[in-house]
């Protein structure tokens, strides 16, 4: 491999980033207008099987080493950083990879950067959005009276004690035209959904409002969502969504055994990572979630890469035990999940990053093929109805994007 060379400088913060992107392979994780976007590729790599993180995290190490980095900016995402994006299952035919853009622009509390790999000397320029173009999603493999039964199934499993929870996902599909500018659909979500992280990795794309894993100076920090109820029509209402949401002993349970996955696997790296105390209720545009935030400081030196691997697949998207869910995700399921539920973020040469769970996402072909998923925590107490009506509210944010 040869060593890479990285050149970062300060700018004047560019107003908006996604229009910085490229139309048509967009390298973005953005929230609240402060973050990064990447354009070309100056490394790739690749990974497949049940140690694609811990690889990634191997190999990251060795190109972090080995590259010569001036960066006088030095701030969360300054400097040499890989985008990333992984596949949920193990035995997914989903590629997972980690890219060194070719130049990076970035902007951060006020600060604005470009990062140049390689002496790359392409010019920094918003370039206009292409056409316009609305695309209608179908249900795919998994259409909905289909997804009635798996939720039945799962329940059924769970009451006669193989597991506690399994997240079931059902797909749906669509054409993106050739050529189409996807930052049309980035702009959408960002917009839409500025307190997510606005990601674009490798074809995949979506507005996350769950941060798997934050990594910066030793300091550790996650957001964990689990448990869902719909919006409010009006003030009275939304309030008493979020009243029920908070005292649903439901939504506690399948709350309770996300956050304990998450420490479970921190732990080890942190003896003193805790949890917030109670769960709170997380107000996003199209649904209520209850959230917990996770912080604590790292004994062990461990990098983003390392604690996504040792994180990945939380609760949220697994279930409990992991891999009794994992089993029943795989029975339940007749479709790959390609990289939905699985890790996507950035990494930099000290092994800091941001890390989000992809959610309200979609992967799209090169042939532009489109593919959604969304997904409810299934317990004891689910309703097919109820979790079905949750995934269409888990699929707005691309529904809308796109249409
Ligand atoms: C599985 C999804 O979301 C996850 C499941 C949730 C739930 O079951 O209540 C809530 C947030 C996410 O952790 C999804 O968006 O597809």
């Amino acid at each position: 491999m040869t060593d890479l060379t990285v050149e970062t400088r300060r700018i004047d913060p560019v107003p908006s980033l996604i229009p910085y992107s490229d139309p048509t392979h967009p390298l973005l994780f953005l929230r609240r207008g402060d973050g990064i976007a990447g354009i070309g590729e100056a490394l790739r790599l690749e990974f497949r099987g049940p140690t694609r993180l811990a690889d990634a995290a191997a190999a990251w190490r060795e190109v972090a080493a080995s590259a010569r980095v001036d960066d006088e900016v030095r701030i969360g995402g300054s400097g040499l950083v890989g985008f990333g994006a992984f596949a949920f299952d193990d035995d997914s035919t989903r590629t997972s990879v980690l890219i060194v853009p070719r130049v990076v622009i970035g902007r951060r509390n006020g600060v604005g950067w470009v990062t140049r790999v390689n002496g790359a000397d392409d010019a920094i320029t918003a370039s206009p959005l292409g056409a316009e173009y609305r695309l209608s999603l179908h249900p795919g493999a998994l259409p909905p009276d289909a997804y009635r039964d798996a939720v039945r199934s799962a329940v059924g499993r769970i009451l006669s004690g193989s597991l506690e929870k399994v997240v079931l996902a059902r797909d749906l599909v669509g054409h993106v035209p050739a050529g189409a500018d996807l930052r049309r659909v980035l702009l959408e979500l960002a917009l839409g959904y500025p307190d997510t992280w606005t990601f674009a990795v490798d074809g995949h794309l979506g507005s996350s409002p769950e941060t798997l894993v934050r990594v910066y100076g030793g300091d550790v920090t996650a957001r964990v969502l689990a448990g869902s109820h719909a919006r409010g029509a009006d003030a009275e209402a939304d309030a008493a969504a979020a009243l029920e949401l908070a005292t649903s002993s439901k939504d506690l349970d399948e709350h309770r055994f996300a956050v304990e996955s998450v420490l479970r696997a921190l732990r080890p790296h942190g003896p003193g990572i805790t949890s917030t105390e109670l769960p709170f209720t997380l107000k996003l545009p199209n649904l209520w979630h209850l959230a917990s935030d996770v912080h604590g400081r790292l004994s062990d030196g461990s990098g983003a890469l390392d604690l996504v691997a040792a994180l990945h697949p939380t609760a949220a998207v697994a279930g409990t035990p992991t891999r009794a869910a994992l089993d029943l995700i795989r029975e339940l399921e007749p479709f790959d999940r390609g990289r939905y539920g699985g890790p996507v973020g950035w990494v930099d040469q000290a092994g800091d990053g941001k890390w989000a769970i992809s959610l309200r996402s979609a992967e799209v072909d090169a042939d532009g093929t489109l593919t959604a998923f969304a997904g409810a925590g299934i317990v004891a107490e689910s309703d097919p109805d109820r979790e079905l009506a949750e995934t269409k509210l888990k699929f707005r944010p691309i529904v809308e994007a796109f249409g």
